[in-house]
């Protein structure tokens, strides 16, 4: 059982000769509790796939489902609300108001929500200590690394606990230390709160903190790898490889 899944996803830009087929029929799910990173090369369509699977926008055929509702069957009102309330986002860059602070940056969403300030502040305390940031809530974005703002604006997508966080090259605006620091913190938000976590990636050693890579090539999947399976029928083999590489059919 998949949280959010793609089925034979076509997304098309523009008409006639200048018409670009970003995906060309894509599968691919995460369930409960799993990472699964998303690569391939310049133009496979790894920004669209994200934008789909967020419900930014629709697919030109095909459905994009999160716990079993077809998106497409929502209005825009609707799937605004489900991706308010539903899904995190981050970013590549970080997004944070430069003149707030890291718990104003995360308490903010939430009271253009309609949740009090005192709550919205209780929350952000919160959310900061899981990412390792409470002992910095009073710094301003200018006063922290990139690692660390990356981390503020990840505690920023949890405030809402949402459903899946959905992350689009965390890791590109950070230097090595600072990338390996988010990759290890986002995996541990797998793997002692069961978040669940979409990430497009460029790098591999990135991608190798996933449970499961999809590596998409020119609008299709290529194929899938397999570091830690997460399906619910797994039965543990000691002997197994640390990774098995099945190609798709
Ligand atoms: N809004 C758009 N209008 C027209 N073409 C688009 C649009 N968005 C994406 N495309 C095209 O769709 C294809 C896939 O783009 P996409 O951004 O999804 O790839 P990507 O794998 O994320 O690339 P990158 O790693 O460079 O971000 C590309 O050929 C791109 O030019």
């Amino acid at each position: 059982m998949y949280v959010l899944e793609t089925r034979q996803v076509r997304k098309a830009f523009g008409e006639g000769e200048t018409q670009v087929e970003a995906l060309k029929g894509v599968d691919v799910g995460v369930r409960p509790g799993e990472m699964l990173a998303i690569m391939g090369r310049s133009g496979s369509g790894k920004s669209t796939l994200l934008t789909l699977l967020g419900g930014v926008d629709v697919p030109t055929s095909g459905q994009v489902l999160l716990e079993g509702k077809d998106l497409a069957t929502m209005s825009d009102d609707e799937r605004t609300l489900m991706r308010r309330q539903r899904i995190g986002f981050i970013f590549q860059s970080f997004n944070l108001l430069p003149i707030l602070t890291a718990e104003e940056n995360v308490a903010l969403p939430m009271e253009l929500d309609g949740v009090s300030a005192a709550e919205a502040k209780r929350r952000a305390g919160e959310v900061l200590e899981l990412v390792g940031m409470a002992g910095r809530k009073s710094h301003i974005p200018g006063k922290l690394s990139g690692g660390e703002q990356q981390r503020v604006a990840i505690a920023r997508a949890l405030a809402i606990r949402p459903a899946i966080l959905l992350a689009d090259e965390p890791t590109g605006n950070l230097d090595t230390a600072n990338s390996k620091r988010v990759t290890a913190m986002l995996r541990e938000l797998v793997d002692e709160h069961q978040q669940t976590i979409i990430m497009v990636t460029h790098d591999p050693g990135v991608a190798l903190m996933a449970d499961r890579v999809v590596h998409l090539l020119d609008g299709n999947v290529e194929r899938e790898e397999v570091h830690r399976d997460k399906s619910p029928a797994v039965v543990p083999v000691t002997s197994a490889p640390r990774y098995v590489e099945a190609r798709r059919k």
